[in-house]
């Protein structure tokens, strides 16, 4: 090696494509360590006064190198002409950083495990596209890095290169592809651009292919076209994705603002990696790792705020189909769902269920006269009072255009009636005001009650419906004799 290696400096001999042998002669005062990349070689040796040393299990391809004079043959056999940095530490030096190296790795390792499960758990629970797409995301992109970073090396020998190397192909495709379906869903591209959409799925799957491919034709001349097809697809896809997040976050897509922070950040990662290739070791090393680390909580705050978002439009929309908007009580569908739980609570509980069923008289008449407002305002001071006088879990509803019901629990006969008896002397006769005018109102009120419940809900508004019918019918007839 016609260079001097000054400790910790990297060197710039570049490899060239095929076999290159190296002869290595080392005068340290100290042992050390001599490293260099993997990524790129398809074998290597080195030997010592003709005996061939096995690396220490690393990151790096690493050599341990004795204190004293000697000299060493490295062969290596690269796939391309590149530069694998080589370099040699004092073997403190080499331990504290391996250590380290392997500290920030592990919790990187640990955050992505943890998301990974915590995601996994959650979506048995919630069914929502975007999550199983994240964790799939972040499943690929760890192994990915796992790959990149070599720590499978501490565990698996060396002699795997070549598996680990097309494992690490495959990760780079399927990362592509994760991350392209995973953003195409939270930017909601696939919704309202769905052709754009189907353009960057068929590019994340054109990477993929060229993975594959290179992965099959390793050694082969045209790996090369592979190769270039793979890196500037993904980095025509990196910056489609990253426009499509920045044109959604303008049209105020929800989530797509924080969508774009966090592929900035990894962005501008990838830029000082490039720009601070040597000045700045920390930042070339883990800057990418913190980025994504970021990148991913940011990610996973944007899908957890995505499924609170859909979780409460789907609650307003519950609520909506169940509720009356006029006068704010259940409506009839309402009323048949929290009927029906009060139904079931009575046969397990034995109680007495009793239903009032109100009818206003005349309403037809009143909003001849005075006008439909003044008939929406009568149905809402109704429903008002009505609400006023039951309880929380009772079950008050309209669910007819002048027709109220009320179904309630009781413990005794008693109490219906005691209810009834404050319902029927509002209801007999009250008054609404509107704009200083003020309109006199009455109402018929019937109700049954049952010690054993029905087996529908029709037939408890039948009974209560009859019930009303007759009281109706009686206050009419009074009615009339009054009026003779
Ligand atoms: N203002 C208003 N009127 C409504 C609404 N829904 C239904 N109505 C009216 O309520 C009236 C109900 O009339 P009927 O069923 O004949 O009842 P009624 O006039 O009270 O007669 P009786 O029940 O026999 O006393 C109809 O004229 C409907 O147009 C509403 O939301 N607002």
């Amino acid at each position: 090696m016609a260079e001097v290696l000054t400790a910790a400096e990297k060197s710039s001999i570049k490899l060239t494509p095929g076999l290159n042998q190296f002869t290595l002669r080392c005068d340290l005062n100290q042992p050390g360590v001599f490293s260099f990349q993997r990524h790129g070689l398809n074998r290597f040796s080195w030997q010592q006064a003709g005996i061939t040393q096995s690396p220490i299990p690393s990151g790096e391809v690493t050599f341990q190198i004795d204190q004293g004079e000697f000299s060493a043959l490295l062969s290596i056999d690269s796939k391309f002409a590149h530069n694998p940095r080589f370099q040699w530490q004092p073997l403190t030096d080499f331990m504290l950083s391996s250590q380290k190296h392997n500290l920030i790795m592990g919790l990187f390792y640990g955050l992505s495990f943890t998301l990974m499960l915590y995601v996994l758990i959650i979506s048995r629970k919630v069914p929502d596209k975007a999550l199983k797409l994240y964790s799939a995301y972040i499943f690929c992109i760890t192994s990915f890095i796992l790959l990149q970073e070599g720590q499978l090396f501490l565990y698996i020998a060396s002699h795997l290169l070549r598996e680990i190397h097309l494992a690490y192909l495959l990760s780079i495709g399927l990362t592509v592809v994760s991350a392209t379906w995973f953003m195409c869903e939270i930017l909601k591209v696939n919704t309202d651009f769905p052709r754009t959409s189907l353009i960057f799925k068929t590019m994340s799957l054109i990477v993929l292919f060229s993975c594959l491919l290179r992965m099959v034709i390793e050694n082969h001349p045209s790996a090369t076209a592979a190769a270039m097809l793979m890196s500037y697809g993904t980095l025509a896809l990196v910056a489609a994705i990253f426009a499509s997040a920045l044109w959604q976050w303008q049209r105020r897509v929800s989530e797509a603002g924080l969508v774009f922070c966090a592929l900035s950040i990894v962005l501008i990662s990838m830029i000082f990696r490039i720009v601070l290739l040597d000045s700045n070791i920390f930042v070339q090393r883990y800057g990418f790792i913190i980025a994504f680390a970021v990148e991913s909580l940011m990610l996973a705050i944007a899908v957890s705020r995505r499924i609170g978002r859909i979780a409460m439009a789907k609650e307003r929309a519950e609520n909506e189909a169940n509720i009356d908007m006029l006068c704010n009580i259940l409506n009839r569908r309402g009323f048949s769902l929290k009927a029906q739980h009060l139904m079931d609570y009575q046969r397990q509980n034995g109680d007495l269920l009793g239903i009032f069923y109100i009818d206003v008289d005349s309403f037809k008449q009143l909003n001849d006269t005075y006008g439909h407002h003044v008939g929406d305002t009568a149905l809402k001071e109704i429903a008002r009072y009505l609400q006023s006088q039951m309880r929380m879990e009772d079950a008050v509803a309209r669910i007819g255009g002048d027709e109220f019901v009320a179904l309630a629990c009781f413990r005794s006969q008693h109490e219906i009636v005691a209810k009834l008896d404050e319902l029927q002397k509002h209801f007999q006769q009250f008054t609404i005001s509107l704009h200083q005018q003020h309109f006199s109102v009455s109402a018929s009120i019937g109700y049954a009650m049952f010690s054993t419940v029905p087996e529908t809900l029709e037939a408890l508004l039948a009974a209560g419906d009859a019930a009303m019918y007759q009281a109706k019918s009686q206050r009419k007839a009074l009615v009339l004799a009054n009026t003779r």
